[in-house]
């Protein structure tokens, strides 16, 4: 019978053929707890007397939003976290490699048709390896740790195709906010984005990762692109795995089908205060900026920090009175992006390079701004008081964008610079 890529994922794992709509109690493959919503959902587990995690292999503990440790209670919350994982034997990841949804992909911690959960609203973008990957509350997490499973309603799914080359400069980012500006903010609650097409199947798996991290602000429970060659040699270069098949069905029952062709896309920016309020970045181009955030889970990658260093260039300075942030998303892109000498680009050029963490993306940490302060922001989010000041302002762009509009201090078109 024809199906969805979330209709076969949740059928396969059910062991029995589901379709959108059907509640399903299903197996899950991985569960990620991090340092802000992981002590709650532990205490869960606890009230529903769990003494055993289900599996500690499956469970993926890290530290990345306050880090290191900004407050005693963050501090607290850290060591309440060390104290679980050795008492369950879970591999603990502590602060030291990054951002969870870049460190959960770059361990091969997510794969073709598994079932991911995690306590975090971006789990989604575990759909770049073509996993069902969703954020859970934390109370729910607790019922996952103590019985490896979990309710879920198989949701619809928008099938989106997307076919034609970027222009230059013009990339993963620039395509998944001009889809949240089309579809908004909540037209795609619930359901599964299935992303296939050229475009999708020639870019890379950082451009993957932006556009399945992104689903969620559409309102998507999941964002999967359908996995290819390159799904399996990403996987499959860091854990064994045999490649099989998965793909939507192009006759199976889809919510809706969307067609995109990028070729003439322009650079897109989220104006404040709402993601789905994207224009052409010639739109708002000369908005004077105060901040420019290159990083989050969103595109904090190696190729997304080469593309803002290739829009830098040979230039000395970012603009006098800009504040740039730069924050390599995991340790592993940290150690690519300082051998590949980009690191030291930044520092030269004036920015404040961080070790890798969500930093300023949520204003949890640190790179906070004041009111009447604008920002512009590679991260994915940007309603008010998102960064800091509820009168502050923020906008969200590409890393190119981000690059072109630090050395102007203004909002650029990166393919003008
Ligand atoms: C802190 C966490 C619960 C939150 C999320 O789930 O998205 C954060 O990562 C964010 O980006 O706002
Ligand atoms: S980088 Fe930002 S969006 Fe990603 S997990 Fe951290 S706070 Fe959330």
């Amino acid at each position: 019978m024809s199906a969805t890529i979330a209709e076969k994922v949740f059928s396969q794992r059910c062991g029995r053929s589901v379709r959108a709509g059907e509640v399903v109690m299903a197996p899950v493959d991985a569960a990620m707890i991090h340092d802000i919503t992981g002590p709650l959902a532990v205490r869960v587990f606890r009230e529903m007397g769990g003494e055993r995690v289900f599996d500690p292999e499956r469970i993926i503990m890290l530290f990345d939003h306050q880090v290191p440790a900004d407050s005693i209670p963050a501090a607290e919350n850290h060591v309440f976290m060390r104290r679980f994982a050795d008492e369950q034997g879970i591999h603990n990841y502590d602060l030291l490699e990054g951002v969870c949804h870049q460190v959960v992909m770059e361990k091969g911690r997510a794969a073709p048709g598994e079932i991911i959960v995690g306590t975090d609203s971006h789990t989604c973008t575990y759909g770049a390896a073509g996993a069902f990957a969703t954020g859970i509350g934390s109370t729910d997490m607790g019922f996952v740790l103590k019985f490896g499973a979990l309710y879920f309603r198989v949701p619809e799914s928008i099938r989106i195709e997307v076919e034609g080359a970027f222009g230059r400069r013009v990339g993963a980012k620039d395509l998944i906010l001009s889809l949240a500006g089309d579809i908004g903010a909540d037209g795609a609650t619930y359901m599964a984005l299935e992303f296939t097409g050229d475009a999708m199947h020639t870019m890379n798996m950082a451009g993957r990762m932006t556009c399945a991290n992104m689903a969620i602000e559409m309102g998507a429970k999941a964002g999967i692109v359908t996995p290819d060659a390159a799904t399996w040699d990403y996987v499959a270069a860091r854990r064994d795995i045999e490649p099989f098949d998965l793909a939507g069905d192009p006759d199976a029952e889809y919510r809706e089908r969307r067609h995109y062709d990028v070729t003439d896309l322009a650079p897109q920016v989220a104006v404040p205060h709402n993601v789905d309020n994207v224009v052409d970045v010639g739109k708002v181009a000369g908005t004077k900026v105060d901040q420019v955030f290159i990083g989050s889970c969103t595109n904090g990658r190696y190729e997304d920090l080469a593309e803002a260093a290739e829009v830098l260039g040979n230039a000395d300075r970012f603009a006098d009175g800009v504040r740039v942030i730069v924050i390599p998303a995991s340790r592993t892109e940290y150690l690519k992006a300082l051998r590949g000498g980009l690191i030291e680009r930044f520092v030269e050029a004036g920015a404040l390079v961080e070790a890798p963490c969500c930093g300023p993306c949520m204003g949890g940490a640190f790179g906070l701004l004041a009111p009447g302060e604008v920002s512009l922001s590679t991260s994915n989010r940007n309603f008010r008081g998102r960064q800091g000041s509820a009168q502050a302002s923020v906008y969200l762009s590409s890393p190119a964008t981000a690059a072109a509009s630090a050395l102007y201090g203004e909002i650029t078109d990166p393919r003008e610079v």
